[in-house]
């Protein structure tokens, strides 16, 4: 069942520039999905609009079964969020921000508020003033902030920007760690395309405001009918190729085979025309590969 809808959003700004052009699409319960495009393909505005925080001109964000836009309260009792730069009250604890702000929305529960802390990582530091955390430690405070009180659904926007690569591990890890100990449903936006190929189970890419693809992360699938060669004999190797009726790109030394025929019968050709194969591997290509096609950037 689909937790998340995203259903023809279209959203123009008043000073004309249009952000998003009928965008839709889903999410399941339980997957981590990620949402990629360039600068201003329109991925905050998105996120604004699940948050109710941006009016779209047409269309609407469902989450749980309930309309962002119709039952406001409603559908995002479901969603925590870590969106634009968390701001905490430096001069009080995290233990204290964390009471301070959940209490805006009328909830706090001392017991919860603990698990998360431990979860999160910063049990020991609770206690301290915000001013003395570390960049880390404040993006696990804010998402500790996001999982108060356990919502079904996680939105992520840019969550480790200026995290160092250690940093960018840990909350990595805590994110998989949300989904496989809570089933939670995670959007992830993020220009990290390494960060999306390790945690993402599907992606949407948007150019320009519309969506140009949605499905698996490409780079987790084998591509059928390319493989990559490795060889000393180029020259012999691609004679024997395009005699076979597949092309060989000779920068990439990728071959891309004709439906007819398979990857072990072209193999078993290059041998028997004495080319010296050092490997023959499936392509697997990246999602930079598959992003930067489909952008055209
Ligand atoms: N408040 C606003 N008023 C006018 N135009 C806006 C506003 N917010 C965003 N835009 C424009 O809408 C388009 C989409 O912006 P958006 O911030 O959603 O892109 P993005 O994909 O999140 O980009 P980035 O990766 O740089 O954060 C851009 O052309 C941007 O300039």
């Amino acid at each position: 069942m689909a937790l998340l809808e995203v259903c023809n959003l279209t959203k123009r700004w008043p000073n004309g520039r249009l952000a998003l052009d009928d965008v839709s699409f889903e999410m399941r319960q339980g997957e981590i999905l990620g949402l990629l495009g360039h600068n201003g393909a329109g991925k905050s505005t998105i996120l604004g609009i699940t948050l109710g925080m941006v009016r779209p001109d047409e269309g609407e964000v469902r989450i749980a079964g309930h309309s962002v836009q119709q039952e406001r309260s409603r559908a995002l009792s479901h969603v925590g969020a870590i969106y634009e730069a968390a701001h905490f009250y430096e001069y009080l604890s995290g233990w204290q921000n964390l009471r301070v702000l959940c209490s805006l929305s009328g909830w706090w529960d001392e017991d919860e508020a603990k698990r998360i802390l431990k979860l999160v990582n910063l049990a020991d530091r609770a206690h301290h003033k915000t001013k003395t955390y570390s960049h880390g430690m404040r993006q696990r405070l804010a998402l500790a902030q996001a999982l108060l009180p356990l919502p079904k659904c996680l939105l992520l926007d840019e969550p480790t920007d200026g995290l160092d690569p250690e940093g960018i591990r840990e909350f990595r890890e805590f994110v998989l760690k949300l989904r496989s100990d809570l089933g939670m449903t995670i959007l992830l936006n993020s220009h990290l395309l390494a960060e999306v190929e390790q945690m993402c189970d599907r992606c949407v890419i948007l150019k320009q405001g519309r969506k140009m693809y949605e499905g698996p992360v490409p780079s987790q699938e084998k591509k059928q009918g390319v493989f990559h060669l490795q060889t000393r004999d180029l020259a012999k190797a691609k004679e024997a190729i395009s005699s076979a009726g597949a092309m060989l790109d000779p920068v990439t030394q990728l071959v891309e085979l004709p439906p007819h025929l398979l990857g072990h019968e072209l193999l078993k050709s290059l041998v028997e025309a004495g080319v010296r194969v050092d490997s023959w591997q499936p392509h697997k290509p990246t999602l930079e590969e598959f992003y930067l096609g489909l952008t055209g950037a």
